[in-house]
């Protein structure tokens, strides 16, 4: 079936008319202004190539689950990506934008964290992701969006399990590996994840990685064990998290913790969030490590930072006019909303779900003279602002980030007032 390719949707799709019937179809890997076959949902032949169409970065584009732009110009995909923002927000009935404002660096070799599965592929060990469209892995032996230590480590593990026989038995419990890497690459943490975690062979093994990997600081071991258990910490190696620094700053972040996963752009981030913005009281909700709230600190009298996971947060967040809270943001939000407290900002920077409903009435209510919201999933942002601006916000500036080079995926920055 022949498409005329009109836009790209959020996903990675591009999406278009068919000749004949005029059937809107969702064609992968197309580029809008492209004529296209289409045959069982997937990319045929281009009929005609747009100009900017170019050669994928990485052998495995197309197999892998990754990324889906790659074939596109990096300016391309930024200015696709934020016509997909404008509309989403648009249809969502948010109307009277403020111009959209677009801030990239490095579209390659950005990702300080990757997590790849490990199996054996016809007897060897191998690394690999998810094949697009399945769980099935697909072996990888390059990841040119990830800090090159990250795949020099992955590749180091085979070598170190390859010439090892002690370790054989020990590693076919390996099923995935997460590897996280401070901005400059200088140091490095790393999770097993095990189906069982039987001998002393651990220490062993990071001893022996050490050697290959000099950055490598810390390790730990998660044995996931069978489907639907729960999983359990295990063995631990070194440190228990890594130094990062980052706007001027330097995070403790633990093994596990959530921390943005671009390094050239954490900076821009954190000062689109606080720079200029002063008063007596701020409040960070969904912390994490308190990227924001240190910034913060600096300028406001007083500073509440509110995490689930609230370890490496309280250890920053403490002394004179900086207050730590272990809630989720709906339980803290209910307390200050009884108490009538008034913040003279609020930033909130929640996982892909959202805010949620009950949360935005709580906001509503709170009538914070001015918040910015930091989204990484432009669905439920649209929802959420939504429900905002119809509670009495208006929205006063929407900065989109490219944080995710390559993928359908976009930070998004929105400042909201009253
Ligand atoms: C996208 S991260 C943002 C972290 C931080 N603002 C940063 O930029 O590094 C979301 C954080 O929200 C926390 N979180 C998840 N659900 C939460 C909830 N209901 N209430 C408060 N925090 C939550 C997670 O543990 C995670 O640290």
């Amino acid at each position: 079936m022949r498409v005329t390719i009109d836009k790209w949707i959020y996903g990675g799709a591009g999406v278009g008319a068919a000749s004949g019937d005029g059937a809107v179809l969702s064609v992968p890997f197309s580029i809008p202004g492209e004529v296209v076959e289409v045959s069982d949902a997937e990319l045929a032949e281009i009929v005609t190539t747009s100009p900017e169409r170019v050669a994928p970065g990485c052998p495995h584009f197309g197999a892998c689950g990754g990324c889906q732009y790659q074939h596109a110009t990096y300016e391309t995909q930024v200015r696709l990506k934020a016509a997909i923002l404008r509309e989403m927000l648009e249809t969502t009935g948010l109307t009277d934008l403020p111009e959209l404002q677009i801030h990239t660096d490095e579209p390659w070799e950005y990702r300080n964290r990757i997590r790849l599965r490990v199996g054996a592929v016809d007897g060897a060990l191998r690394v690999g992701y998810n094949r697009r469209g399945s769980y099935e892995m697909l072996p990888i032996r390059e990841c040119p969006i990830a800090a090159p230590l990250l795949m020099r480590t992955a590749k180091a593990i085979l070598t170190v399990i390859e010439d090892a026989p002690a370790l054989a038995t020990w590693a076919r419990q390996i099923v995935e590996v997460e590897l996280f890497t401070n901005s400059d690459q200088s140091h490095l943490q790393m999770i097993l994840f095990l189906r069982s975690d039987r001998g002393p062979d651990f220490t062993h093994f990071c001893e022996h990685l050490k050697k290959l990997i000099p950055e490598l600081v810390g390790a730990g071991v998660i044995i996931v064990g069978a489907s639907g258990k729960k999983e359990q910490p295990g063995a631990r190696w070194g440190t228990d998290g890594l130094k990062y620094r980052a706007a001027d700053k330097e995070y403790w972040v633990s093994r596990g913790s959530f921390f943005q996963v671009n390094r050239f752009l954490v900076d821009e981030l954190v000062r689109l969030v606080t720079h200029g913005r002063k008063g007596a009281l701020a409040w960070d909700l969904y912390a994490g490590v308190g990227l924001f709230s240190r910034s913060l600190a600096d300028s406001f009298a007083e500073v509440v930072g509110v995490e689930t996971v609230i370890g490496d947060l309280a250890a920053v967040l403490k002394g004179s006019g900086k207050r730590a809270v272990g809630a989720t943001t709906a339980e803290f939000l209910r307390g200050a909303v009884l108490q009538r407290e008034k913040p003279d900002l609020i930033v909130m920077d929640p996982p892909r779900a959202g805010l949620g409903a009950e949360v935005c009435e709580l906001l509503g209510r709170v009538k914070a003279r001015e918040m910015v919201y930091v989204s990484c999933d432009p669905q439920t942002l649209a929802r959420d602002l939504k429900a905002m601006v119809d509670s009495g916000y208006t929205i006063n500036e929407v900065h989109m980030l490219d944080l995710f080079p390559q993928t359908f995926h976009m930070e998004t920055v929105v400042v909201l007032g009253r």
